[in-house]
C-alpha cells in the first residue's frame, strides 16, 4: 500500500516521520519532536487506521538493568504507541516468572504481540512463556525432544532496559528503545531460531544465544558470586577464569546440518533479508502458512548421521545467532544466521593458556576465532553432551575431581542465555524460526559499527564493518 503526499509516494509501511512538504525517515527522533513528525494532521490519522497496527501486552521488569524500565516506556515507548494507534495492555511486575506465569495461564485473545521491557532475562520469560502456551494449545510435550514444536502466533518485541540487551544487539542492530519501538509499530517481522534443551525425557529451557559449557558457564558461575560489582562481575570473573586454566573432559555428539546450504567459515554476514534465512522460511513454511504447515524438522528419516567426539574442552559453546555484543563486535560465530533453523558448535580443545588467550582475544577484534589448530566449529541441527565414564553427573557443580595428571580439576556447568542450567548431560536441538520478533535483522546500512554505536560515539575502538 502506498501513501501519496504531494508527489513523493512512499509505501506506507516504511514511514516514521512526516513534515508538511516533505518526508524522511527519522529513526533517532527524540520524543518531544514527535508530535509534529509523526501525525502530520488528519492524513496520518486516516492512513494509519487502514493499516493494521499491533495490540500489545506490555510487559516491564521495574527492576531491570539500571531499574529505567518504567521511566523509559512511559517517557520515549508509549507516546509513540499513542501516536500511532496501537492500544497496550501495561503489567508492571512485581516478581521474576511473573510474565511467564501470565502468558501461561491467562486469556490472551486479541494480543499480536507481546512486548518486555526490560533485559535478556526478562526475554527469556516471554520466550518462555509463549513457547509453552503455543505447544499446550497444540497439544504438544515440550519434554519430548523429538517433537516439531509449534511456532508461536504472537509477536515479541523487545524495549532495551536491561543490563545485558544481546538478543535486541543481535536482531536490531542497536540497543535503542524508541528504534526497538519503531520497529514494533511498523510490524517488522523476525523469525528467529530457538534451542530446546533437555535432560533424558525433560525440558530444562530453551535458548536464542548461547549454550556454553566450561569457560563460559564457568565465568557465570564465578560472576554470580559477585553480583555486587555490578557488570564489571563479568570482567573480574573471566580474568579469575582464565588464570584458573581449566579444561572438562566430555563427549560431544552432534547432527550436523546441511553443508550445501551455509557454513560458519562462509565469512557471510546475516543481515536483513538475508538470503539463506529466506530460503529456510521457503523450505520450513513451503505453503507460506506459518501456523498450518510446520515442517517435521525431526523426523528420522531427515535427521542424518550424528558425529561423535571425546577429549578434553576449554569450552564448548553452541549458539543460534553470531551472538554478537558491544564486546565482541562480530560475536562467538559471525556468521551464524539468526533464522536458517541451524546452531554453531564451536569447540575448543584443551591448549596453553596463551593458546586460549589468543582464541578469546580474536573475539573482540576482526581475526578469525576459527583459524586455530585447537579450535573447530560445526554448523549442526542437533548436540548431545555427556560425561566419560567415570565421571558421576551426581557429581555436578563445584565438586572436585582428580583428573589424571594429578592436577585438581572441576566439573563445569552450562551456561544457558545467562542462566546456570542444573544438568551437565544435556541434548539440544535447535527449532527452525519459532518465534517472530519485531525486528528485520541488522541492516547493512546501519552495521556501520558492530558495537552499534555511531562513529563519534564509540568508545570501544570497535572494528569498523560494512
Ligand atoms: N518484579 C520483578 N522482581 C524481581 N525480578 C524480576 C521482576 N520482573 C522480572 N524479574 C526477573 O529479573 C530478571 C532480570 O531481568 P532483566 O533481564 O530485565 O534485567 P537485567 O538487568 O538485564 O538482568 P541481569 O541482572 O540478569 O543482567 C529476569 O530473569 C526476570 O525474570
Amino acid at each position: 500500500m502506498y501513501l501519496s503526499v504531494i508527489k513523493v509516494s512512499v509505501p506506507v509501511a516504511e514511514v516514521v516521520g512526516v513534515e508538511e512538504g516533505r518526508v524522511e525517515i527519522l529513526p533517532r527522533k527524540s520524543v518531544e519532536d514527535t508530535d509534529k513528525d509523526f501525525t502530520g494532521g488528519f492524513l496520518w490519522e486516516t492512513q494509519v487506521s487502514q493499516t493494521s497496527r499491533p495490540q500489545l501486552l506490555v510487559f516491564i521488569n521495574p527492576f531491570g538493568g539500571k531499574k529505567k524500565g518504567r521511566k523509559i516506556y512511559h517517557s520515549l515507548v508509549a507516546p509513540l504507541f499513542e501516536l500511532a494507534g496501537i492500544s497496550s495492555h501495561v503489567i508492571v511486575t512485581e516478581r521474576a516468572n511473573q510474565a511467564r506465569d501470565h502468558l501461561l495461564k491467562k486469556d490472551l485473545k486479541g494480543f499480536d504481540g507481546v512486548v518486555c521491557v526490560g533485559g535478556d532475562g526478562m526475554f527469556s520469560e516471554i520466550l518462555h512463556g509463549l513457547i509453552g502456551r503455543t505447544q499446550q494449545e497444540a497439544g504438544l510435550s515440550e519434554n519430548d525432544p523429538t517433537v516439531a514444536l509449534q511456532p508461536c502466533p504472537l509477536h515479541i518485541g523487545i524495549i532495551p532496559a536491561g543490563s545485558t540487551d544481546c538478543v535486541c544487539y543481535a536482531t536490531v542492530g542497536v540497543i535503542d528503545p524508541v528504534t526497538s519501538a519503531l520497529h514494533i509499530i511498523i510490524g517488522d517481522s523476525q523469525p528467529l531460531d530457538v534451542c530446546s534443551v533437555h535432560q533424558a525425557s525433560a525440558l530444562m529451557r530453551y535458548s536464542v544465544s548461547l549454550l556454553g559449557y566450561g569457560f563460559y558457564g564457568d565465568v557465570l558461575a564465578e560472576s554470580e558470586k559477585h553480583r555486587w560489582m555490578g557488570p564489571l562481575r563479568y570482567d573480574y570473573s573471566g580474568t579469575m577464569v582464565y588464570l584458573s586454566n581449566r579444561s572438562y573432559a566430555g563427549i560431544v555428539q552432534y547432527l550436523p546440518a546441511d553443508p550445501l546450504l551455509s557454513s560458519p567459515r562462509d565469512r557471510t554476514r546475516c543481515l536483513s533479508g538475508c538470503s539463506v534465512c529466506s530460503r529456510t522460511t521457503e523450505r520450513l513454511f513451503p505453503h507460506s502458512s506459518v501456523y498450518s504447515s510446520h515442517f517435521n524438522q525431526f523426523s528420522s528419516d531427515s535427521e542424518g548421521e550424528w558425529v561423535s567426539v571425546e577429549g578434553r574442552f576449554r569450552c564448548v559453546s553452541l549458539t543460534c545467532m553470531s551472538s554478537s555484543c558491544p564486546k565482541s563486535p562480530l560475536g562467538l560465530s559471525p556468521s551464524a544466521h539468526l533464522a536458517d533453523g541451524t546452531g554453531d558448535l564451536i569447540l575448543v580443545w584443551d591448549t596453553h593458556p596463551l593458546g586460549f588467550l589468543k582464541f578469546l582475544y580474536r573475539h573482540t577484534s576482526t581475526q578469525d576465532q576459527f583459524d586455530l589448530p585447537f579450535v573447530e566449529v560445526h554448523r549442526v541441527k542437533a548436540v548431545r553432551f555427556s560425561l566419560p565414564s567415570g565421571i558421576d553427573e551426581e557429581e555436578r557443580g563445584y565438586i572436585e575431581t582428580v583428573s589424571r595428571n594429578g592436577s585438581q580439576q572441576h566439573l563445569s556447568v552450562w551456561n544457558c542465555d545467562g542462566e546456570i542450567l542444573s544438568s551437565t548431560e544435556i541434548l539440544c536441538r535447535i527449532h527452525g524460526q519459532l518465534v517472530r520478533l519485531y525486528a528485520r535483522g541488522i541492516e547493512e546500512g546501519a552495521a556501520v559499527h558492530n558495537c552499534g554505536k555511531e562513529n563519534d560515539k564509540c568508545q570501544m575502538g570497535c572494528t569498523l564493518i560494512k
